[in-house]
């Protein structure tokens, strides 16, 4: 992929951010990772999402050095960064404030999958991240934003591709994907299943959770060995 082709790529997901009702102001950023030659590219940080342009993408490297671009990256490149060099499996990275989805990370609720939309996505309960420290938020808050997703799905032996999204308390959701515009899809999906869910804990609020053999068949759908959904 030329660097020319993954800040297209990048820019597209970027701007595809407000009309998928994701965003408000800036709160929200795309970025994407060619494996090839280790480059990734961001949003800049603070430019209005119309106006924005696949010159203005930023191209960094895995130590955070930029290569190519003239505006500062988004302040939460830092966050981007670790995640790229903790998940080699992962291509692309959205993170927003999106309504729904930020109400169960600020609220501290993990997201449970109560239909097969969520399972078509994510494998189960979407987990919950914990706070920062003060220690870390003095240190490098966005830095050790993404040392915390990285514990965490760590520490439920989830790959960021099986689980991509995890919910940051006080904070908000970051999704993960195969590309940047994969990544943004996952945050639609997501953002979707927590509208849903608030919808179906209020019907009936003991529903429960999908059962397991229904969730293992459309996870397997997407993610199995013949997986179906999605492919030509
Ligand atoms: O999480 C936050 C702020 O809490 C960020 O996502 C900003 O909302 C977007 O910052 P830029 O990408 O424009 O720097």
């Amino acid at each position: 992929m030329t660097l020319k082709d993954l800040r297209q790529q990048v820019c597209e997901a970027n701007r595809a951010l407000e009309p998928s009702g994701l965003v408000r102001l800036t709160w929200g950023n795309v970025s994407g990772i060619d494996r090839s030659s280790g480059l990734w590219a961001i949003k800049p940080s603070g430019v209005d999402y119309l106006e924005l342009k696949p010159a203005d993408i930023v191209v960094l490297d895995l130590e955070g050095q930029v290569i190519e671009g003239s505006l500062r990256p988004s302040s939460d490149t830092k966050t981007h960064l670790v995640l790229y060099r903790e998940f080699p499996e992962i291509g692309g990275i959205t993170h927003t404030h999106s309504l729904h989805a930020t109400m169960f990370a600020q609220a501290g609720r993990e997201l449970p999958c109560y239909g097969t939309t969520h399972a078509d996505h994510f494998h189960g309960t979407v987990p919950l991240v914990r706070a920062l420290t003060p220690a870390e938020v003095s240190q490098d808050y966005e830095h050790f934003t993404g040392v915390a997703i990285v514990e965490r799905l760590r520490e439920l032996k989830l790959s960021p591709l099986e689980m991509p999204a995890v919910l940051q308390l006080h904070h908000a959701p970051f999704t993960f994907g195969k590309s940047a515009m994969d990544s943004l899809k996952n945050s639609i999906a997501l953002e979707m299943c927590a509208h849903m869910a608030l919808g179906s804990a209020s019907l009936h609020p003991t529903i429960g959770s999908i059962p397991g053999h229904i969730l293992e068949k459309h996870h397997l759908r997407k993610h199995g060995p013949d997986a179906y959904y999605g492919q030509k």
